[in-house]
């Protein structure tokens, strides 16, 4: 597909609105979803967002728009750590809610959220953890090229331009569950457990860099570690929100173009990369080695662009150990849509209106495509998120104060 620099920009534009809005944007698509009615703490917000979006209804309060009985589902955008509270809130009210990653602020307050009665009573509402690059066909091609059981290794990194979130953003503050692993690092971890499809037997190491005073030094600003995996295999994962200067040359542009014109994995294009393990055979006296590497490029915001290639490196060695012959080669493949049968889209469909799809299917108890977030997934995921902040000798996210109270009723 030749693109040009116009199409690049708009879609850069669009990119940046869809992170803003998640949700706005895929919804004016989707026959079955209308936004009817918005909330913030201050009611002049509110108001303004909604004149901007032609929401219907605002509501003064977080609470006024659970309570109202024309609302089916709640978007919860709320920081992590408010996440539990406001969630819970929601699907005592009979709402389904389309949560915002990370699931909660730890693995605590996903257990008790998860697995609450409010779940398994008849005609329970739905609850989905808004992974979105899990519920696009570029995803689901990438992990159908391997078999987990013969994975080495992966690896998953994302990063972001220092700057682009201030430093008193929701993002690194400690108490409302801030932090890198929580925020690009939910995408990092889950793409790893997800290649894997198994949570990791070990967290074997996790360094942080911290946030540097004067701010929330309990926060992360990037985080990277490794984990060995039920097969045996090794995970790195690495997010940075605050991705620096290259640090040989000085300079942004050979950051961001390390490697032209074939991005090598420095967090962007977010990139995961898989390993497997070698196959040895032996043919005319010759022994052969056979690896196999699958790279998926901008696994987050696939429908922007991304691609899927297939290295094999085989090598032919002679009885003395010798090198004859080296053949390389590599396969290539897009999806932005599913194939034949197996879910609705098209081709210029986000990540989030995907997820959306996924989303308004289950409300609608209609069997969609393969992609879905379970719960116990969710659990798994702020399980890991908890082992790898002990690992890295900090604190666990607070656990909300409702679930406190919610215990002791
Ligand atoms: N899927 C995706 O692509 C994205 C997901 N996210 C996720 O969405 C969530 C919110 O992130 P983001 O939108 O960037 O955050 P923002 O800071 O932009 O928005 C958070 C909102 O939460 C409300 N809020 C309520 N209580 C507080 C509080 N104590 N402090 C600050 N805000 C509060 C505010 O709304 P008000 O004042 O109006 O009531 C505020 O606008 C996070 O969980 C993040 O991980 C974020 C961006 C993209
Ligand atoms: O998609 C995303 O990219 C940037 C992050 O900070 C944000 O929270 C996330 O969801």
């Amino acid at each position: 597909m030749t693109r040009t620099a116009m199409e690049w920009i708009n879609d850069i534009g669009a990119w940046i609105e869809w992170l803003a809005n998640p949700l706005i944007i895929p919804a004016r698509s989707h026959a079955e979803v209308i936004v009817a009615a918005v909330a913030a703490r201050d009611v002049k917000k509110a108001q303004a967002y909604a004149k901007k979006y032609n929401i219907p209804i605002v509501h003064k309060t977080y609470d006024d728009l659970i309570a109202d009985p024309a609302i089916d589902c709640i978007y919860n955008p709320l920081p992590n750590g408010l996440h539990y509270e406001w969630t819970l809130k929601a699907l005592k009210a009979g709402k389904h809610v389309l949560l915002e990653k990370p699931a909660t602020g730890n693995a605590e307050e996903a257990r008790d959220l998860f697995r609450h009665p409010v779940l398994t009573s008849p005609n329970a509402p739905v609850i989905l953890e808004a992974r979105h690059y899990q519920f696009h066909p570029a995803w689901h091609t990438f992990l159908s090229l391997f078999d987990p059981a013969d994975i080495e290794s992966a690896n998953a990194i994302a990063a972001l331009p220092g700057g682009l979130f201030a430093p008193d953003d929701i993002r690194f503050h400690y108490h409302l569950a801030g932090g890198t692993l929580l925020d690009l690092g939910t995408y990092t971890l889950s793409a790893l457990r997800g290649i894997f499809a198994s949570d990791p037997s070990s967290v074997d190491a996790a360094t942080p860099r911290l946030m540097p005073p004067p701010h929330d030094e309990k926060c992360d600003e990037a985080m990277r570690a490794t984990y060995t995996f039920p097969n045996g295999g090794t995970g790195s994962m690495s997010a940075d929100l605050n991705a620096r200067l290259d640090k040989k040359s000085g300079s942004w542009m050979s950051w961001f173009f390390h490697g032209w014109p074939n991005f090598t994995p420095r967090g962007m294009p977010p990139t995961c990369s898989v390993t497997l393990r070698a196959k040895n055979g032996i043919v005319d006296d010759l022994a052969i080695r056979t690896q196999t590497s699958i790279v998926l490029r901008n696994f987050m915001g696939p429908h922007v662009w991304h691609s899927i290639d297939i290295n094999t490196t085989t090598v032919y060695r002679s009885q003395d150990g010798k090198i004859v012959r080296e053949e390389k080669s590599t396969e290539s493949e897009k999806a932005y849509t599913w194939p034949d049968g197996k879910g609705r889209g098209e081709d210029w469909w986000s990540t989030y209106r995907y997820m959306l799809e996924g989303f308004v299917d289950r409300v609608k108890g209609r069997e969609g495509s393969e992609a879905w977030v379970a719960g116990e997934e969710s659990i798994s995921q702020m399980e890991t998120i908890d082992k790898t902040y002990e690992k890295a000798n900090m604190a666990i996210r607070p656990t909300s104060k409702a679930l406190r109270s919610e215990s002791t009723q």
